[in-house]
């Protein structure tokens, strides 16, 4: 894993020793958005962007659900990285599942990066929203991308459904706070800890969150207001990699998520919501991660299961 320096890639890891054994996300850089306004620099077209993503990121599958949900899959191609991300970052090396890069055939993920600025200094991240005529990157950021697929293709689509509705907006922006923090981004704080501290606070506020989100799931069937919101996705793809990875390879081990019944019955009722499940890789989480961070795991010997029985009934109809 590394990063790209005035576009020359250096093979390093995130510095946790400079900042007291805790693991600090970097920003994302390249922030634009896809608008039908007069003047804007990307406009709603179809077969105009491409997604970048891998089956193992929990930040790109909330890309990669939010294209499924807003029918967006005729719209919108995908290339999908191999998930063994090593010394040359995310790579389309041959792997079951995953693709070339359909536009460019690069071997690296990082090429992509430098052919939109050449001399960027980033993290090479997944995932990419790319414009294929300008040839640039209009978005690497998923919380954003989501909110750019959840409206802006909406009169190309006529899907109107809407995942971040006004009138609960402030709502969502709170509990996505509390998620992003303590859950999404909680688990890698845990995972990537290199001190006992740092790791014993992040999983501390990690489990105070999930019995926090499991109150508040027992008495009501969604995060926010009881209708789906961009919230209960932006947990889901955390809470689908819990048990896989986060509980054993993250050390994230206080609970497994199958021992909270109410988010277990959501995490099960989100999985199976309309086309959901084929957004989800079992085979490109568990390996990525168990292979990858040779730092947490260097026999990269990737772990056999759990099992979860996520096509039972979920039991939530009746809040
Ligand atoms: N804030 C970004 C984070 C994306 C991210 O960190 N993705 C990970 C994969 S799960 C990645 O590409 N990491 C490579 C690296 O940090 O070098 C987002 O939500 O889009």
């Amino acid at each position: 894993m590394g990063l790209l320096v005035d576009g020359q890639w250096k093979d390093k890891w995130y510095d946790t020793e400079s900042n007291e054994g805790k693991f600090k996300r970097q920003a994302s850089q390249f922030r634009d958005v896809i608008s039908a306004e007069t003047g804007a620099k990307f406009t709603p077209e179809k077969d105009r962007y491409h997604l970048y993503v891998s089956l193992a990121c929990p930040w790109a599958h909330r890309a990669l659900i939010f294209r499924q949900l807003k029918k967006l899959t005729d719209l919108i191609d995908i290339s999908i990285v191999s998930p063994e991300m090593l010394e040359d970052g995310w790579t389309f090396h041959s792997f079951e599942g995953a693709t070339k890069d359909k536009l460019y055939n690069f071997e690296f993920l990082r090429q992509l990066y430098t052919h939109a600025v050449p001399d960027v200094t980033t993290r090479v991240t997944v995932p990419v929203l790319w414009d294929k005529q300008s040839e640039s990157i209009v978005n690497n950021e998923s919380a954003e991308i989501i909110r750019i697929f959840n409206s802006a293709f909406n009169e190309i689509t006529g899907d109107q459904q809407d995942f971040y509705p006004a009138e609960h907006r402030d709502e969502i922006e709170q509990i996505n706070e509390l998620v992003y923090h303590k859950v999404n981004n909680g688990v890698y704080k845990a995972g990537f800890a290199s001190t006992q501290e740092a790791y014993e606070e992040a999983v501390t506020d990690l489990f105070d969150a999930l019995e926090y989100l499991e109150k508040r799931l027992s008495t009501q069937r969604y995060l926010v207001g009881n209708i789906l919101t961009e919230a209960d996705w932006r947990l889901f793809t955390t809470l689908i990699r819990f048990d896989l990875v986060y509980h054993g390879h993250f050390k994230c081990n206080i609970k497994r998520i199958a021992d909270y019944p109410a988010l277990t019955g959501y995490m099960k009722e989100l999985y199976q919501y309309e086309h959901v499940a084929r957004t989800v890789n079992f085979e490109h989480i568990k390996h990525h991660y168990y292979f990858s961070h040779t730092m947490i795991n260097p026999t990269q010997v990737v772990s056999v299961g759990p099992e979860l029985a996520l096509a039972e009934p979920h039991g939530r109809d009746a809040l």
